[in-house]
């Protein structure tokens, strides 16, 4: 796992144009080299906000949509087409507006699906598992890019603070009970599943996630802090606007944009 590098924006607004252009030369990269990428998109304000602004971006189809592969981190299990879910926000955002293969796009399951959201959580598992190469050595295939929003709370995906899912080590997707933010009922991927991805891109925008994003870069433990288990394989990135940023030690934070 990779020690974070943090880089700091004028405002939520620039921070989501500047991830979106982020995303552009990543993927694309990430495609000349393979053919392929797999992206893993969070839910909440400034995540949606990012898609919004990808599916603005000038260079957007730079990206080979054919074979990009998108996942989620968390869902919240509530029925297909919610407007709190977060593949509604994403397909609103950006889906419905690229040239996507339609069978490239992996939500997990919903609440109208029939499944208990245990047997979602094993389902999406199996959906991972059956994406990947044998050079992914593992049962999720090699996310690219894997963004994650951050909680007031610290909460990553729907993996929230002191909560079970916290002390998976095995299974990649897990059902969660009992969210202290609504819903109550999510599905979330693992902090193992998330530390196989090759770059993790944490971004927090606004004063309310200050104490988090600061905690999120101490010492502390991924139970009692999830966001301090955000980290990727080769590379983690703390993208935060300067509100978000006004917590943490002098010197900490690269101002990209001032
Ligand atoms: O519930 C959720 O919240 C987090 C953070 O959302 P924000 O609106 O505070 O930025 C999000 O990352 C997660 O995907 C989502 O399900």
């Amino acid at each position: 796992m990779t020690a974070p590098s943090v880089l700091v924006h004028h405002d939520q607004s620039l921070l989501a144009k500047a991830v979106a252009a982020r995303l552009v030369t990543r993927l694309v990269d990430a495609q000349a080299a393979t053919g392929g990428a797999h992206l893993v998109l969070t839910g909440g304000g400034v995540g949606t906000a990012v898609l919004e602004e990808l599916a603005a971006a000038p260079a957007r189809d730079a990206i080979d949509w054919g074979h990009l592969d998108v996942w989620w981190g968390d869902e919240r299990y509530l029925p297909t087409g919610h407007e709190e879910r977060n593949e509604t926000g994403a397909r609103k955002a950006l889906l419905d507006h690229v040239d996507i293969d339609p069978k490239r796009i992996h939500p997990m399951p919903s609440s109208d699906s029939g499944l208990s959201p245990e047997d979602a959580a094993e389902q999406y598992a199996a959906e991972l598992r059956a994406a990947t190469r044998p050079e992914d050595h593992g049962v999720v295939p090699s996310f690219d890019v894997l963004m994650l929003g951050l909680g007031p709370d610290s909460h990553v995906a729907s993996l929230f603070p002191g909560m079970p899912a916290l002390y998976e080590e095995e299974r990649p997707v897990v059902a969660v009970h009992g969210a202290p933010k609504p819903p109550p009922t999510r599905i979330s991927l693992t902090l193992p599943a998330i530390h196989t991805a090759r770059e993790v891109w944490v971004i927090a925008a606004g004063e309310s996630k200050a104490g988090a994003v600061h905690l999120a870069l101490s010492d502390a433990g991924p139970v009692q802090v999830p966001g301090a288990g955000a980290r990727g394989r080769q590379r983690t990135l703390f993208l935060l606007d300067r509100t978000a940023a006004g917590k943490l030690p002098p010197g900490l934070g690269r101002i990209a944009s001032p």
